[in-house]
């Protein structure tokens, strides 16, 4: 067994411990969905919030915590066990009012259990400085956005206007959104459901047409959601369920559909859920995301012989014939859903934003060719920069006769038009992700 895995299973290490070295792996590439089941399943239920806090807000505040972290300690430091274990420890003096004595003492503690002893001196250093006037600390960070320098740069110059309220939104935890299994009750029926077990949650436009979704207004196992099992509902963000719905007047029986970068399924599920198709072709590049279409699906009830679930490149792949629809939800930056994965902020490089810029155009060209005339392409990214997003879209059509933007509206406050598509922001408190998308006709007759 890998040895994060070994540590979180291990008795004997202290939460924060657990903290520190989960931490530790996300500095050094790994994600932290792949993670957060594995820290807190073996976890006692009681510590639990504790731990999702004190791992997801060091996360969400770090370049924030950084900026203390850079002026207190003069030179770089090149344990990333040490760094994690300084923000954890910060964290919680500045964000958790965690007693003192614990913050501090508790969490050098934790940094000898990960035998890095080597790093006690200073973490205890820095955090007792901090610990003396927390206020002045606390004040020099409040207004901080903690987005690293080259994000909010993009931010910035993308939407002068929305800057500090996405500075302020992205580091708020995001609510979750149902989507419900339209073949096996309404959204109505399910609400009503869910007032039976009393579980409070509301009914949220989506700002297209009259659709709307479910949000939960509590903390809930979603394993536990009535008939969740029974493959009745599943989580999906609000604005990620538009993209099913944007589908409605170009999908019918005759339909044969792509879902390409469909993995872990989200986006599938919905296609299969709401249309009955011809053919729907399921294609990621990625095996082990795969698996997780196949889980769901079965969840579902969604598996029959209309749906192909295929491993392959997006850059290469090509179907056996004409498509009527593609679903490209192309792969991004994921700027959009900061909020869920805010190991993004800090695993992501400047340098990748023009990495998936070209990844997106190539998976584009790829697949334009491979749309039958008369047929629709709908361009979706999580992504809230342009150049993923708008400026991508603008270039593809200048470059391709055939193609056109279809127009559509949607209309929630931060549901921005732009000159191809809509950019939803992820601004409001209750609201969905960062989520762009474009709908494209192929004509060879312009
Ligand atoms: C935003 S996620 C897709 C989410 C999914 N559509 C859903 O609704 O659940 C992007 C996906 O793109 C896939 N991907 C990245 N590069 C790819 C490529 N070159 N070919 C195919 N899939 C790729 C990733 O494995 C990832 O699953």
């Amino acid at each position: 067994m890998n040895d994060i895995y070994k540590k979180l299973n291990n008795k004997k290490l202290s939460n924060r411990a657990k903290v520190i070295a989960v931490i530790e792996e996300i500095l050094q590439g790994k994600s932290l969905s792949s993670l957060l089941d594995p820290l807190l399943s073996p976890i006692d239920a009681d510590s639990r919030g504790f731990v999702h806090e004190l791992l997801l807000g060091t996360l969400r505040q770090w370049w924030a915590l950084s900026r203390i972290t850079e002026s207190l300690v003069p030179r770089p430091i090149s344990d990333p066990g040490v760094v994690a274990a300084l923000h954890v420890g910060l964290y919680q003096l500045l964000y958790m009012h965690t007693a003192e004595h614990a913050a501090v003492h508790e969490t050098v503690e934790s940094l000898k259990e990960l035998g890095k002893d080597y790093g006690t001196g200073l973490l205890n250093a820095v955090l007792r400085k901090v610990q003396k006037t927390p206020n002045k600390f606390a004040k020099k960070i409040n207004k901080n956005h903690s987005l690293p320098n080259w994000l909010a740069k993009a931010l910035k110059s993308d939407w002068p206007q929305y800057y500090d309220a996405l500075g302020a939104a992205l580091k708020q935890p995001a609510p979750v959104f149902l989507r419900v299994n339209e073949r096996r009750c309404s959204i109505e029926q399910y609400g009503r459901l869910l007032d039976e077990h009393g579980i409070a949650h509301s009914l949220v436009a989506l700002g297209y047409q009259d659709k709307q979704t479910i949000r939960l207004d509590q903390v809930q196992r979603i394993t536990e959601l009535p008939h969740f099992v029974d493959g009745w509902v599943s989580v999906q963000d609000a604005h990620a369920q538009l993209t099913a719905h944007l589908l409605e007047p170009y999908i019918d029986g005759h339909s044969t559909v792509l879902d390409m970068c469909c993995a872990p399924g989200g986006k599938t599920a919905h296609l299969l859920e709401k249309f009955h198709m011809k053919h729907l072709y399921a294609v990621d590049h990625d095996a082990d995301r795969l698996s997780r279409v196949h889980d769901n699906l079965h969840r579902l009830g969604l598996v029959d012989e209309r749906l192909s679930i295929i491993e392959a490149d997006g850059t290469a792949w090509q179907a056996d014939g004409l498509l009527d629809v593609i679903v490209l939800d192309a792969p991004c930056t994921a700027t959009g859903v900061l909020r869920r994965h805010p190991d993004i902020a800090l695993l992501r490089q400047s340098e990748d934003v023009a990495k998936t810029q070209r990844l997106q155009r190539e998976i584009l060209e790829n697949l334009w060719p491979q749309l039958a005339d008369g047929g629709v392409l709908l361009y979706v990214t999580c992504s809230i920069l342009k150049v993923e997003n708008e400026s991508q879209l603008v270039d593809f059509l200048s470059c391709h006769d055939d193609a056109m933007a279809l127009p559509f509206k949607l209309d929630l406050a931060h549901q921005i038009p732009q000159q191809v598509g809509y950019q939803c922001l992820p601004i409001e408190a209750g609201g969905g992700d960062g989520f762009y998308y474009a709908l494209l006709k192929k004509s060879s007759r312009t």
